[in-house]
């Protein structure tokens, strides 16, 4: 699975403790991140990282981009809802192309680790059907 994680500055320690104690779980997968938060998760869990740009300088665009080719199965962006950021508007982008294309997206602590959890029991598996065809998104009629 291709897993993007995000963390705002004010929730970058709470991303320290989530990916150093979910480490075996994201083994093995394809991790993505903004700038500054893919140093500290390469940092924590020792694995491999594509980040790409620093939220403010594009990044959250980029790792839209990557949602809108249907490229991405999971996001963890675990926003700061408490402080105002000048790249709000790239911050509702992303969110909204999750929407769009049905990708899983946690925001909070709590969602990150139902998801995380969900992919180690596999509960993610559906997205190798719709990833890369986004008019599979309706595939199925029962759970
Ligand atoms: O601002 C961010 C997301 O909107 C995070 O960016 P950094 O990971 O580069 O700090």
């Amino acid at each position: 699975m291709k897993i993007a994680l995000i963390a705002h500055d004010e929730k970058k320690p709470m991303m320290r403790q989530l990916v150093r104690a979910y480490q075996p779980f994201l083994q093995g997968h394809e991790l993505f991140a903004t700038g500054h938060t893919g140093q500290l998760v390469a940092e924590e869990t020792g694995l491999p990282v594509h980040a790409f740009n620093s939220g403010p300088l594009g990044g959250d665009q980029e790792i839209g981009a990557l949602i809108a080719q249907n490229q991405l199965d999971l996001v963890i962006f675990l926003r700061d809802p408490l402080t105002a950021q000048p790249h709000e508007p790239d911050v509702n982008a992303l969110i909204r192309l999750a929407d769009v294309y049905n990708v899983p997206l946690a925001t909070n602590l709590g969602s990150a680790e139902v998801l995380l959890r969900g992919l180690n029991a596999g509960f993610l598996n559906f997205r190798s059907l719709v990833a890369g065809d986004e008019s599979q998104h309706d595939h199925y009629t029962e759970p």
